[in-house]
């Protein structure tokens, strides 16, 4: 079938990616991710990344223990439980976060931390091209996604560097490498070295995304879904253990987009001549509440039970997962089937 061949869009040599929009958003909105090629952040500051984390995730242990995730969410965070079996470095936020002395950034000098921080704009400028490309689709102002995403408004974009390790045996068999999930924001880069990763196609198959030479894999998130009257499709993807076995392992680099704490996921829906504009009386969650929205769902049926039985707030956020209910978010994944339990 036509539709399970996994979309690759060039946008070589386009500064602007107007003239591919509509190839964009036809595989956003049948696939919820593609492959893109061409789209400009140099191969040498891709394999600085790759090398950078390689050196943070050779020290010991106990080394990398000193830098643990923060709040802000700076810091190594090692996993090994249902959500998965990886390890990762994390630079959380937009451009200026890298340049303080907190945390892990005290790790990497000046010149390093510039590096990081130059990545993280170019990520940055490249979402900004994609959320246009949308807005243009949708016939709406092309600054209506961007905004929300602007670097004045501080959104908790985050940069986190992986790597999925090998294993002398097999962990048990309810820990994967990365659990079958959707992401919870806007829109995701990852920057694979190896394969791996799989991804649901139209059909609900699994499907391996291929290795494209100097190709970004893209792909929407939750929030995205919700905010485009889920024209846009958030998909579920994992790696297994079956499919990355555990004598090889796994480097990527993700970039995740996130849009600001305060912006209105004003709900849109497909006009009579084909633009979108919000729906009349809809519910609106902003950005910041679908996330908190997110975490508390995903810690009421995670390990962290003990978080949620420590917070304080509770009516908060069970009154955010009502919210989340009734606009309905992400049927076809396990989002619902998360907050449904609750
Ligand atoms: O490592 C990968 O390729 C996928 C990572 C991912 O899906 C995530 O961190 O949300
Ligand atoms: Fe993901």
């Amino acid at each position: 079938m036509a539709t399970e061949v996994f979309p690759v869009i060039d946008v070589s040599c386009l500064d602007d990616f107007t003239p591919k929009s509509a190839e964009i958003t036809r595989a956003c909105q049948d696939w919820g991710f593609f492959i893109l090629t061409g789209y400009g952040i140099p191969q040498a500051t891709i394999d600085r990344m790759f090398a950078l984390n390689q050196g943070f995730c050779a020290l010991s242990p106990s080394e990398k223990s000193k830098f643990p995730i923060d709040q802000r969410q700076i810091g190594y965070d090692l996993k090994h439980s249902k959500s998965g079996a990886h390890e990762s470095m994390v630079f959380g936020g937009v451009k200026g976060e890298v340049q303080d002395t907190h945390g892990l950034n005290t790790y990497w000098d000046a010149a390093k931390r510039e590096e990081i921080e130059t990545f993280k704009a170019q990520c940055h400028e490249l979402s900004h091209k994609l959320l246009r490309t949308f807005a243009q689709e949708f016939g709406l102002p092309s600054t209506y996604f961007s905004e929300a995403h602007s670097d004045a408004s501080n959104p908790p974009n985050v940069l986190r560097m992986l790597h999925y390790p090998k294993f002398e045996t097999r962990p048990a068999n309810d820990i994967p490498r990365i659990k079958a999930h959707t992401d919870w924001g806007s829109i995701t880069f990852v920057f694979p070295r190896s394969g791996g990763l799989e991804v649901e196609t139209p059909s609900g198959e699994w499907l391996e995304v291929p290795l494209v030479p100097g190709g970004v894999v893209v792909n929407i998130g939750d929030a995205l879904h919700l905010w485009s009257g889920r024209a846009l499709k958030s998909t579920l993807h994992r790696i297994s253990f079956d499919r990355l076995p555990i004598d090889q392992d796994r480097w990527s680099i993700a970039y995740f987009v996130n849009a600001n704490n305060d912006s209105r996921l004003e709900v849109l829906q497909k006009q009579a001549d084909g633009t979108h504009a919000p729906q009349p009386g809809g519910i609106v969650l902003t950005a910041g509440e679908y996330y908190d929205a997110r975490m508390y769902g995903s810690r009421l049926n995670d390990a962290e039970r003990n978080w949620v039985s420590k917070a304080t707030n509770l009516d908060y956020y069970e009154g955010l997962l009502k919210k989340v209910q009734q606009v309905g978010v992400a049927d076809h994944s396990v989002v619902a089937d998360k907050l449904v339990a609750v």
